[in-house]
């Protein structure tokens, strides 16, 4: 991994101004210093004029800092926020049949999920999963790992050590929905492991700066009441996030309802136990009555729509809109392996189409636009993870968290058309020269995938490129 310098960017950068409004900026210069944080950011700037006027007023020295230049039709855009992602099923992407939630759970999750038991497995795992998300352009990722503090406690090390923010939740689960062999012994013991991943991950990032513990409740059905309870406690006395799964199919309703018979709904669940906070992301909510919504909205919880793994196991249809209307923060996660792909650029047009099938039900409204999704899986992240003043734009003070997205020559040009074949293989989008930004972006948002992530920042770190 390359260390962090001084960089200065020069080019196009496009991202999200406000929910439906995307910034393009051209012949703009962004000054990064030695701490990965924005300090200028310049119009009508080339690396000559930087030259003349800035980097001599910042007393920046000539080979102390990096260049890196967007060319003609490339941008740079914030990095992906993946708000809810599984480390440990990463072998698993692609693999669920027609399994619905609690018996994919049960064949294929808690298997792969047991055998990270297994120390060089996890490390063989949890280092491709950390260079492939990243290799789509996903700066920070929520991860919930498995129940072994070891393995757990190899995710941080490798996130710290590869360059990618991210939160780690060593996975919480001690009722006898999960496996005898794999499940925590004791609400107890479920804590004692949870308090040694967190004095883990304060011994490697005492500031957690990149990669800080989550509490990591799996879901109301394999948790005791006495293990939420501690949860609970333990977060009103750190302060550290929560994630949690709510309201994702409808036999996990009705298996909650069995469960907590005397509490009114699965949001109240989380809430009687003081699990339903402003740090809390709760993934897929899709079945939330209108209390529930008002509730999450109250207790300021986050939502992680998670659109790919909704449609894969077939919980439901998120009703973003719904949510959104209610003032509530969302993101987008991946939720991979319940979900196909460790990329958010499927997630977002997965979330473009769910959004459609709601709309296909009476009201045209629902439907999100490029403009909508690109900001949830940005600032709607940075949101949901609390980090709206460090990540999801390009602003002064906040960190350069980036990607760099090109599609190779286009093809109206005199260079791009004696080398059509060879531009085929290297990016999956055929640009003419004649779209507009707006279109230039479509086309990404749709017909992109990570051939067009060239490389990618964290923190102002080149953690990501792709060959030359
Ligand atoms: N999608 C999903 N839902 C869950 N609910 C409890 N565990 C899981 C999981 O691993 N994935
Ligand atoms: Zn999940």
């Amino acid at each position: 991994m390359s260390p962090t310098k001084k960089s200065l960017f020069l080019g196009s950068f496009v991202h999200c101004k406000s929910l439906d409004e995307l910034e393009t900026r051209h012949d703009a210069a962004v000054f990064v210093d030695e701490h990965g944080v924005i300090v200028a950011i310049e119009q009508d700037m080339d690396l000559q004029r930087a030259k003349d006027t800035l980097i001599p007023q910042m007393g920046w020295v000539e080979g102390e800092y990096a260049v890196h230049m967007a060319k003609k039709g490339e941008f740079f855009f914030p990095g992906f926020i993946d708000t809810h992602i599984h480390a440990p099923q990463f072998p698993n992407a692609g693999i669920f049949g027609k399994s619905t939630l609690l018996d994919w759970l049960l064949k294929y999750t808690f298997p792969m999920e047991s055998s990270l038991a297994n120390l060089s497995k996890a490390q063989m795992v949890y280092n491709r999963c950390v260079k492939r998300t990243l290799s789509h352009g996903t700066t920070t990722a929520s991860y919930y790992a498995t129940i072994h503090v070891p393995a757990t406690n190899l995710l941080a090390d490798l996130c710290l050590s590869i360059g990618q923010r991210a939160f780690i939740g060593r996975c919480c689960m001690d009722s006898d929905m999960s496996p005898d062999t794999y499940r925590d012994e004791s609400p107890q013991q479920a804590i004692e492991a949870t308090k040694a991943t967190i004095s883990h991950i304060s011994s490697i990032d005492p500031s957690y700066s990149l990669v800080s513990p989550i509490l990591t409740p799996r879901f109301a059905p394999s948790c005791s009441s006495e293990l939420m309870t501690s949860l609970g406690a333990l977060h009103k006395e750190t302060d550290l996030p929560i994630q949690t799964h709510i309201s994702e199919n409808v036999g996990e309703l009705a298996l909650v309802k069995q469960l907590f018979p005397d509490i009114k709904d699965y949001t109240s669940v989380y809430d009687s136990f003081s699990l339903l906070t402003r740090k809390t992301i709760l993934a897929h909510a899709i079945h939330l009555s209108d209390d529930e919504i008002a509730l999450i909205k109250e207790r300021k919880a986050k939502i992680s729509h998670c659109p790919c793994s909704n449609s894969s196991i077939t919980s439901g249809t998120c009703k973003v809109r719904q949510l959104l209307d209610n003032g509530i923060d969302i993101g987008l996660g991946t939720d991979m392996s319940g979900g196909y792909s460790p990329s958010i650029l499927e997630a977002l047009r997965q979330a473009v189409l769910v959004s459609r099938h709601v709309a296909m039900g009476g009201d045209d409204n629902t439907k999100l636009s490029i403009e909508e999704v690109l900001y949830l899986a940005t600032r709607g992240g940075a949101k949901v993870v609390n980090l709206e003043d460090k990540i999801g734009g390009f602003d002064v003070g906040k960190e350069w968290d980036a990607q760099l997205i090109g599609f190779g020559a286009d093809i109206s040009d005199e260079e791009g058309a004696t080398d059509e074949i060879n531009q085929m293989d290297e990016s999956p989008v055929d640009m003419f020269g004649w779209e507009t930004w707006d279109d230039r972006i479509a086309k990404w948002v749709y017909n992109g995938d990570d051939r067009n992530t060239l490389a990618v920042w964290v923190k102002g770190r080149l953690v990501h490129e792709i060959r030359k």
